[in-house]
């Protein structure tokens, strides 16, 4: 009996919740990091402003900074008035007080100097243009300017003391740039997931090795390490294990000692071969203390799952073809982690039309979930490459998952699909 697509996603998210409550009950769960290792952690607790932003009343233009009242009353006439000129503030200086009967050159940034309540830009001017300071210039701006006109006034973003970012945001380049801009070098942010990644086979040898007769390079510890890493996962360890149970066993236990992580994911080894090594291994018979469900879930690619615990920590097994590992990360461990860790967002779900050739069909077995990979163009979805899980190149050359549920069994060209941007 298949198990339905929603109801292993589900299994996952309890194992993964688990496994995440477990950590975060742990010790050293809240860490302290600099900016630049915070991209895509979550904060762990509130943080307020320590200073006002902008910290000081400062002009939105080059140009003159001037009191409005001395430009005239509201309603008067004449069309500009002459100031002195007095000598320009220079940046990261303090401003001093506004001379009376004087324009201040202000350039973008430049504090305010005290008095002054508007700037008038250079362009407005008469001349238009700035010149060296000297001692008797003059500059004619125009009359009646509004007071507020082109000042960014001292804590007009954000105040001193107030909620800069709250607990459970995610960092991403607009938050830490605040914090960078608040003068914050290190913030308390949420541990990551720990997860222990093994490949298995025989025939898979690692990128930059040299390949025997049948075998294959490793994509999965590369692929997975990838998504995991996107998704706000530390990848502790990655490594390829043999097709041989009892030493996979014990090189699992050893990580697990070693690296502590909350997760297992494997790849191969857990379908119905002569070798499932993952399958031999854990199959409870007493090689390592584990309770692990090898399944089969209504999905293609991705049907062959393992879920369970090994040595009482979560673990996952996904199959071993490239595209099933993607496509199982992609349905079931990153909508969860979305949810469980608030990262990474949820992948865009559009429902499109079908690009085929005239009269083409896409097709899916009844009762299963098929998940095609596609191009978007932004206005119709084209199939790239067929079912098959071993192909990675037309996977890489894709943007989209094309989902087609257990009951849908036929799409023709121009009816909608629902995709999910990649
Ligand atoms: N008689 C049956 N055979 C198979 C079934 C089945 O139901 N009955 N299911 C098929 C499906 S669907 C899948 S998916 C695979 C899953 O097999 P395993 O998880 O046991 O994975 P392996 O046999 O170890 O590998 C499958 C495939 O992937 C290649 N591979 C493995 N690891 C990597 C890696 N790290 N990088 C790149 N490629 C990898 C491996 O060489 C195989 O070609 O079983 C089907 N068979
Ligand atoms: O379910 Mo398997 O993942 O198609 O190739």
């Amino acid at each position: 009996m298949r198990r339905a697509v929603s109801d292993h996603r589900n299994q996952v998210l309890e194992l993964v919740r688990g496994a995440w409550q477990r950590r975060l009950a742990g010790a050293g769960a809240v860490q302290t990091v600099s900016l630049a290792g915070a991209v895509q952690r979550v904060l762990a607790s509130d943080i307020a402003a320590p200073v006002s932003l902008p910290p000081f009343a400062n002009s939105q233009m080059d140009g003159y900074a001037v009191i409005s009242g001395a430009t005239g009353s509201a309603g008067a006439t004449g069309s500009t008035v002459e100031f002195d000129v007095a000598p320009p503030v220079p940046a990261g200086r303090a401003a001093g007080q506004l001379p009376p009967g004087c324009a201040v050159p202000v350039m973008t940034g430049a504090m305010l100097p005290a008095g002054a309540d508007a700037v008038v830009p250079v362009e407005q001017a008469v001349p238009d243009s700035f010149a060296p300071f000297e001692p008797g210039r003059r500059v004619a701006l125009p009359a009646n300017v509004p007071a507020g006109q082109f000042v960014r006034a001292a804590g007009s973003d954000i105040e001193a003391g107030a909620l800069a970012l709250p607990a459970g945001t995610v960092l991403k380049a607009a938050q830490l740039g605040l914090l960078a801009a608040l003068g914050i070098a290190e913030v308390p942010v949420l541990p990551r997931l720990r997860v222990l990644l093994l490949s298995t086979g025989d025939e898979v040898v690692a990128p930059g090795g040299t390949l025997g007769p049948g075998q294959i390079y490793d994509a999965n510890t590369t692929l997975l390490s990838a998504a995991l890493a996107e998704a706000g996962c530390e990848v502790v360890s990655g490594r390829i294990l043999a097709d041989a149970p009892e030493p996979f066993a014990r090189a699992l236990a050893a990580d697990l000692d070693r690296f502590v992580p909350d997760l297992v994911l494997s790849t191969g080894g857990i379908s119905k071969g002569a070798f499932e090594v993952v399958k031999q291994a854990l199959a409870g018979d007493g090689t390592v203390r584990a309770a692990v469900d090898f399944v089969s879930v209504a999905m293609q690619p991705g049907g062959p799952q393992g879920i369970g615990s090994v040595l009482g920590t979560a673990f996952l097994g996904f199959p071993g073809n490239p595209v099933s590992c993607l496509v199982s990360f992609e349905m079931f461990l990153r909508p969860v982690l979305s949810t469980v860790l608030a990262v990474p967002a949820p992948r865009t779900v559009l429902n499109v039309p079908l690009r085929l050739p005239a009269g083409g069909t896409l097709d899916s077995p009844a009762g299963i979930h098929q998940v095609r990979r596609g191009w978007y163009n932004g206005a119709a979805v084209l199939p790239m490459g067929g079912p098959g899980s071993h192909l990675v190149h037309a996977l890489a050359r894709s943007n989209a998952l094309i989902q087609l549920p257990e009951d849908l069994i036929r799409r023709e060209a121009g009816q909608n699909v629902e995709i999910w941007l990649l």
